[in-house]
């Protein structure tokens, strides 16, 4: 197994988001996680990422968990957060000759790695030697993926990679997810892109009211490609969904 969640239990205030959730992600799988705006998804993820700490249960990464191995663990995992922090005083490659560094990768190792993912992602050269802070959403978007994937972590974890990619952007980072996933690694994904979780899931969990209102593979989620992802997110967490409701007001 390669991430472990039992007992997961968080609250904000009275808000309680988490309810003592299980879920057990194992090795090869590119898991998707789904849900409607303010469901709690990042909230997991940043609690896998020992960036929120939880009210109640117990978090493993390939059987070790923060406690006793919290280096070793954050050492061998890469994230791209919602919020996509990266220090916007530096250049788009200073920052990612920054994480190299921070990851202690050999300078050989740093330049193949920061020039094979740069060339892949940025058709504009240029902007790569001019301030991050200048950068569009998508642009930070692609360097904080780059920064997340540059010491090849076993335990890939991305909020929201799709959302301010362009089409070309997005499918190039759809090809990158598929070629980075291995029999060794994990990949957690949390996305509202359902046309592109289509494209890289192996697993869906669909997290709703503090627990996984489903969990398993991709196939038997749309049953076998009779449904859509989308089809079948919707059946599943409004199935009764008011169509009587008068929007007449809005016709004319
Ligand atoms: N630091 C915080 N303090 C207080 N409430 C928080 C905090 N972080 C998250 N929340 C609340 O917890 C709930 C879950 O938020 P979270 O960001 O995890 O949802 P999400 O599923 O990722 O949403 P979205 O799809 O809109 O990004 C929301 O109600 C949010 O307002």
């Amino acid at each position: 197994m390669s991430i472990e969640i039992s007992g997961l239990t968080k609250a904000f205030g009275k808000k309680h988001v988490l309810k003592e959730l299980d879920l057990k992600i194992e090795k090869g799988q590119c898991y998707c996680l789904l849900g409607k705006n303010g469901v709690g998804k990042s909230t997991l993820l940043n609690c896998i990422l020992d960036l929120i700490k939880p009210d109640a249960g117990t978090i493993s990464l390939f059987d070790k968990d923060y406690k006793h191995h919290p280096l070793e663990l954050k050492q061998n995992l890469g994230a791209l957060c919602e919020d996509n922090p990266l220090i916007e005083e530096f250049t788009g490659l200073e920052y990612l000759n920054f994480v190299a560094k921070l990851y202690r990768l050999s300078p050989k190792e740093a330049v193949e790695r920061i020039s094979s993912l740069t060339n892949y992602f940025f058709t504009d050269k240029e902007s790569l030697y001019k301030n991050i802070a200048g950068y569009s959403t998508g642009m930070k978007k692609k360097v904080g993926i780059a920064a997340a994937i540059l010491h090849k972590p076993q335990v890939l974890i991305l909020d929201e990679p799709f959302t301010g990619l362009d089409p070309i952007a997005a499918q190039l980072l759809v090809n990158l997810i598929r070629s980075y996933r291995n029999t060794n690694r994990v990949i957690l994904i949390s996305s509202h892109d359902l046309n592109y979780v289509e494209r890289v899931a192996s697993h869906i969990g669909v997290l709703n009211d503090g627990l996984l209102m489903y969990n398993g593979s991709v196939e038997e989620f749309t049953m076998n490609g009779a449904n859509l992802i989308d089809q079948a997110l919707f059946q599943l967490l409004l199935p009764h969904h008011n169509a009587d409701t008068n929007m007449d007001w809005m016709l004319n």
